[in-house]
């Protein structure tokens, strides 16, 4: 093993807690790390998923082509494991797309959505006998499948998506048009390319009436020569900020005909004469979406712990200037502002964990409820996935900014694995959902309960707002207080905006401009809202540990409090606003901030250690468990393709003509 860097070895030796312990904690358990280390084993160290030259370094065709090999490898790895009867779907989800995915493909998989979105779709949406047929196709790989809902023209507003699909009962077939080019999907990861199968989002014509969107499966290419199928014209959109390698596509239908069986009908369905037959509810066919959304949320805390974990070893080991005269330089994570960038997102990553896996358990009831046909905490369901996914990918692609900028130059090198992983949060605010119309899904939720609060003590994640309004606590310096204000500022704010929707539809106008002309204050008070519920499920998941030691105890403490402080001085401004705080609450909340910095700042490097990634997974030069940073960045400049030679060819043809023709 190579020399651990001297600072780093300091730091380890100063932690004041066991860090295999909150592994364990963080993985669910000992079983649950051996399990994902082996897993981890499994995939990282096979050298066949290894790179031979950085996937910056080939072009845009190159690394489409690599990725796919790398792809397929991983695929036949998880039939591998699937043989052997380890690990479910979440295994897949994050071998193809997670952690360990965007370790072995920093760039993006082209085949993920297989996994992520038509294995889902099909099983959510899909009748036994559709299940039966398609399940085990697609589970043995024998079809690849994408999901194809966006158009060129529409991504959010999906009931205004122009693809058509019309039944015609003479040969029982859907036929399928684009009808303009704004009808074209475009995004879809694995289109472009790779997949031959997908599920295509389409407006279902039946019997001469349009009965809105539904999910079909449509064969895309010939499933020996991958040529595209006859009336499907097919393609690649070209150069992305990042995610280069996922291959999203664009796809056109011209007159192309699916058996009526081809419509998933789990919900809806059309019978042979063309009658529809409507399912209880019509919100069922974006059951796919909530579960992306939930899953999404556990992607912020992976990505949020990697970016934090290369930061904060780099500050570790990186000295610079001089803080007292003639004394040495000292590390950068001794400034106190360079701690304000780093441990309050060690902290978040906490509060992204334990609210994603809250979402994950919500998520598992209400789908089993539906399975029974009970709808009535699907709303309550949306609401929340729709603020963790918006506030979750803000903050993580926010955070993973802040810390690349903790890292000076070196975090612009992409050596770091800082930007790619920046390309990956970013797209996360976009796709699944943009995040300020999904927060005003949840003020939508919101108002409806701000106006009808009968049924409010039944509902888990709103009940608090049946009386936060007058909470008025005078300041104390507790997780608690932070807590109760906050609660008053997201029901003030939800107040508030509802006030002035009825003002002005009072004065007249209707209700969807007023609406839009509050929309500010909604997506705010919807902000406001999914913050209290990261900081209570913090709060309830630290008090509730019971077995741990009080070493830990201490520092997942001192953690829950620097997300509560630091989230409460975020939103000062609404604190002075709508509670009883005042200006030398402010201050107190600064000073304790400050104390919380200084109580974490040894055991900094303990708690990043102790998430237990991979120099693999991190992929970074700076963030290293060795702390080796020099060494690897000059190790990494080696692998330029400019460094191959001593003397590149535009020297004869072009900077030597050039230099002659100056003399
Ligand atoms: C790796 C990943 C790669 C990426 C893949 C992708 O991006 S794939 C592409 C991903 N694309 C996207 O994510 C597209 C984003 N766009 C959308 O999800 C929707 O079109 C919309 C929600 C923005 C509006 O839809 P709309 O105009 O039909 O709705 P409306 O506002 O008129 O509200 C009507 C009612 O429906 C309710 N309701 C809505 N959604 C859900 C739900 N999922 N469940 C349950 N309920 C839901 C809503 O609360 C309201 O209830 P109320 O108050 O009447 O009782
Ligand atoms: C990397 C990536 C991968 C993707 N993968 C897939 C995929 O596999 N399959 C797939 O089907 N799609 C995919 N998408 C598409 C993605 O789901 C859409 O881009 C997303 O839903 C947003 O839709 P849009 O692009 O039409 O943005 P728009 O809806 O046009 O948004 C543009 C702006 O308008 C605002 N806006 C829109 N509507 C409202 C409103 N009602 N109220 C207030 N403001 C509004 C938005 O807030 C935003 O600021 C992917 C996108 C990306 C970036």
């Amino acid at each position: 093993m190579a020399k651990i860097n001297e600072d780093l070895l300091k730091e380890r030796k100063k932690c004041s807690f066991n860090t295999a312990e909150l592994t364990h904690l963080l993985d669910g358990g000992k079983d649950k790390t051996l399990e994902r280390r082996s897993r981890e084993h499994f995939f990282l160290d096979d050298p066949e998923l290894r790179s031979k030259i950085p996937s910056e370094y080939l072009s845009h065709k190159e690394k489409y082509e690599e990725a796919i090999r790398k792809s397929c490898i991983l695929f036949r790895k998880v039939q591998e494991l699937q043989e052997a009867g380890k690990g479910g779907m979440d295994n897949y989800r994050e071998i193809l797309g997670g952690q360990l995915g965007s370790a072995i493909l920093k760039d993006g998989n082209p085949i993920t959505l297989h996994y992520v979105m038509f294995i889902p779709t099909i099983m959510g949406q899909g009748n036994f006998e559709q299940q039966a047929e398609w399940i085990q196709k697609a589970w043995t790989c024998s079809i690849i499948g994408t999901y194809a809902q966006t158009e060129l023209g529409h991504g959010t507003f999906i009931r205004g998506l122009e693809t058509t699909a019309t039944y015609d009962p003479k040969t029982e077939e859907f036929v399928l048009n684009s009808p303009t080019l704004t009808s074209y999907k475009w995004w879809p990861g694995g289109l472009g390319h790779s997949a031959n199968f997908a599920i295509v989002v389409a407006q279902l014509y039946t019997q001469g009436k349009c009965h809105g969107i539904h999910p079909f499966i449509v064969q895309l290419r010939d499933e020996e020569t991958h040529m595209p199928m006859k009336g499907i014209k097919i393609g690649e959109i070209g150069c992305k900020l990042g995610m280069n390698s996922t291959n999203n596509g664009y796809l056109g239908f011209e007159n192309y005909r699916i058996p009526r069986t081809n419509l998933l009908m789990k919900n809806n369905k059309v019978l042979p004469d063309g009658t529809y037959v409507k399912s209880p509810s019509s919100k069922l066919t974006y059951g796919t979406m909530i579960f992306v959304r939930v899953v999404l949320v556990q992607d912020c805390a992976s990505y949020m712990k990697k970016a934090v974990t290369i930061a904060t070893r780099y500050s570790a080991v990186r000295h610079q200037s001089e803080m007292k005269p003639n004394c040495p330089e000292p590390q950068i994570i001794d400034y106190v502002t360079q701690q304000y960038k780093l441990f309050p997102y060690i902290a978040m990553s906490f509060a992204f964990q334990y609210s994603a896996s809250w979402l994950w358990d919500i998520y598992n009831n209400v789908t089993g409820e539906l399975e029974s046909g009970q709808l009535e905490n699907l709303p309550e369901l949306h609401a929340l996935a729709c603020c963790l996914k918006a506030v979750g990918t803000a903050d993580c692609a926010a955070g993973v900014e802040t810390l690349r900028l903790a890292c000076g130059g070196h975090g612009y090198m992409t050596a770091s694995n800082l930007p790619s992983t920046y390309g990956l949060a970013t797209a996360m605010c976009t796709y699944e959902g943009e995040n300020t119309v999904l927060l005003l899904q949840t003020a939508r939720y919101l108002i409806k309960i701000w106006q009808n609060k009968k049924n409010i003590q039944k509902l888990p994640t709103v009940r608090y707002l049946d009386n936060a309004l007058f909470n008025n606590r005078s300041y104390e310096k507790s997780v608690s207080w932070i807590l109760s204000a906050l609660q008053q500022v997201a029901a003030a704010k939800i107040d508030l905006a509802n006030k002035h929707i009825n003002d002005r539809v009072r004065q007249g106008k209707a209700y969807e401009d007023a609406w839009n002309e509050t929309s500010i204050e909604l997506v705010a008070a919807a902000d406001a809202h999914c913050r209290t519920f990261l900081l209570d499920i913090f709060n309830l998941t630290v008090n509730n540990f019971q077995l741990i030691s009080p070493e830990l105890k201490a520092v997942l403490t001192d953690l829950l409090e620097l997300y509560a402080v630091h989230t409460a001085i975020r939103m000062t401004g609404d604190l002075l606003r709508f509670t009883n705080t005042i200006g030398k609450d402010v201050e107190a909340l600064q000073l304790w901030l400050e104390e919380l910095l200084a109580k974490i700042r040894p055991n900094a490097i303990g708690i990043v250690d102790s998430f237990d990634i991979r120099d693999e997974v991190l992929g970074s030069a700076l963030g290293a468990y060795d702390g080796n940073v020099y060494e690897r960045l000059f190790a990494e400049a080696q692998k330029s393709p400019l460094n191959q030679e001593p003397v590149n060819k535009s020297f004869g043809l072009y900077l030597k003509p050039f230099l002659k023709n100056n003399l």
